[in-house]
């Protein structure tokens, strides 16, 4: 068995970490830290995962006992991971990072965006950004992995066979996205509070926000050069899930945009490309490890449509971190996450 450890078990990608891996055939959580509710039992927290991890307390974080795990998973806040990572790394220990601490390749990018200064310029280097359908062999050989955010995932993924095969204008991009209000997170904020969140929609970060340059870095390594992008995020109504509506101007002839995305996701085990005509909904992937994406071409005009859909807290975080866990350890890449979505 693999030995895990979690930092930040108690937030809400803390919790889908055990919730998927509690399925998982080859994992054994070892570890799982809070400094809030040390000593509680992590069944008296989470009450669906009673009967799964009976044994498991929260323990503050302590490098000693993390550094006991084959891989630790960091669920934290921005620059946990910068503090801790370096020294697990020397002590043999894998990191997952599903925070943007690693991110971003440019540690002056990453401190413009995030305030404050990069805590481990020095490990840049060897970080893996873990879009598996992207990176799939250099994850195979990593020791860090920087899991990608989730509008990253749901945008790069919607636009990668347009850009790879450069048949639109990468100069003029726009990614629509919409997200659930646990993208922001468990801990208490008034935005999303029922009251405000509930039977309203708003944008935010209209003029910049953090996903920005790590959406750009990614499309921009896809299409060979830089890319010109606008990218607005909304909060919605709903508790999970992320709806991305990409728009590119084709530059030429597209050929069959149907069977360029069909081909360029065949291989894939959480990429579904719906029927043509589709219009895929956030819930249909609420709880899986899975992005659905249709293709449409309005008119038969020269703008392409992408509508791209995933669950925040399972493709766009714990998913995605445990595939790239399986993909580390030479496990089957699906195990722990073939679980069908929940619907209604
Ligand atoms: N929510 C989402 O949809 C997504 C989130 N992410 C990223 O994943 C990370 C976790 O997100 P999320 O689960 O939503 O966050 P939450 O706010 O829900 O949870 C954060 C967790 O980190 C712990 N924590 C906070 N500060 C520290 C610290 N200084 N040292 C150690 N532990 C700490 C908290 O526990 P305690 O304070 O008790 O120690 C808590 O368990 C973030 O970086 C987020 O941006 C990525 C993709 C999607
Ligand atoms: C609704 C909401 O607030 N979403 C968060 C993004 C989600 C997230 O967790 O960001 P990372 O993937 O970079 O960690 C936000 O806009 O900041």
């Amino acid at each position: 068995m693999i030995k895990v450890g979690i930092v930040g078990g108690t937030g809400y990608t803390g919790v889908e970490l055990l919730r998927l891996l509690a399925r998982h055939p080859d994992v054994e959580v070892e570890a799982i830290t809070s400094r809030s509710e040390a000593g509680m039992a992590v069944s008296e927290l989470y009450p669906n995962l009673r009967g799964h991890y009976d044994d498991l307390a929260f323990s503050e974080p302590d490098a000693d006992r993390l550094s006991r795990c084959d891989a630790v998973f960091f669920a934290t806040p921005h620059g946990v991971a910068h503090a801790l990572a370096g020294e697990l790394l020397e002590r043999g220990t894998r990191v997952i990072d599903l925070s943007a601490d690693f991110r971003l390749r440019d540690p002056d990018e990453w401190a413009q965006w995030y305030g404050q200064p990069h805590g481990a310029p020095a490990l840049l280097d060897e970080a893996v950004y873990g879009l598996p359908e992207v990176n799939r062999e250099r994850i195979r050989h990593a020791r860090l992995i920087a899991v990608p955010g989730c509008y990253p995932t749901a945008v790069q993924l919607g636009l990668l066979p347009l850009l790879e095969a450069g048949l639109i204008d990468a100069d003029q991009l726009i990614a629509d996205c919409k997200s659930g209000v646990t993208g922001a997170g468990r801990g208490a904020k008034v935005p999303s509070l029922l009251a405000e969140a509930s039977e309203s929609m708003k944008a935010y970060g209209a003029s910049g926000h953090r996903h920005l340059p790590e959406i750009r870095q990614g499309l921009g390594d896809a299409a060979g050069s830089p890319v010109g992008l606008t990218f607005v995020p909304h909060l919605t109504p709903m508790i999970r899930g992320i709806h991305a509506t990409l728009y590119g101007r084709l530059t030429g002839d597209a050929g069959d945009l149907q069977a360029l995305f069909e081909r360029r996701f065949a291989a894939e085990p959480f990429v579904d490309v719906m029927p043509a005509g589709s219009h895929p909904e956030t819930r249909s992937v609420k709880g899986a490890n899975l992005c659905r994406l249709a293709v449409h071409r309005p008119g038969d005009g020269d703008t392409v449509v992408v509508l791209a859909v995933i669950d925040n807290l399972v493709k766009g975080a714990s998913g995605q971190a445990v595939h790239n866990l399986n993909l580390m350890f030479g496990l089957d890449e699906t195990a722990g996450l073939d679980a069908p979505a929940i619907m209604p």
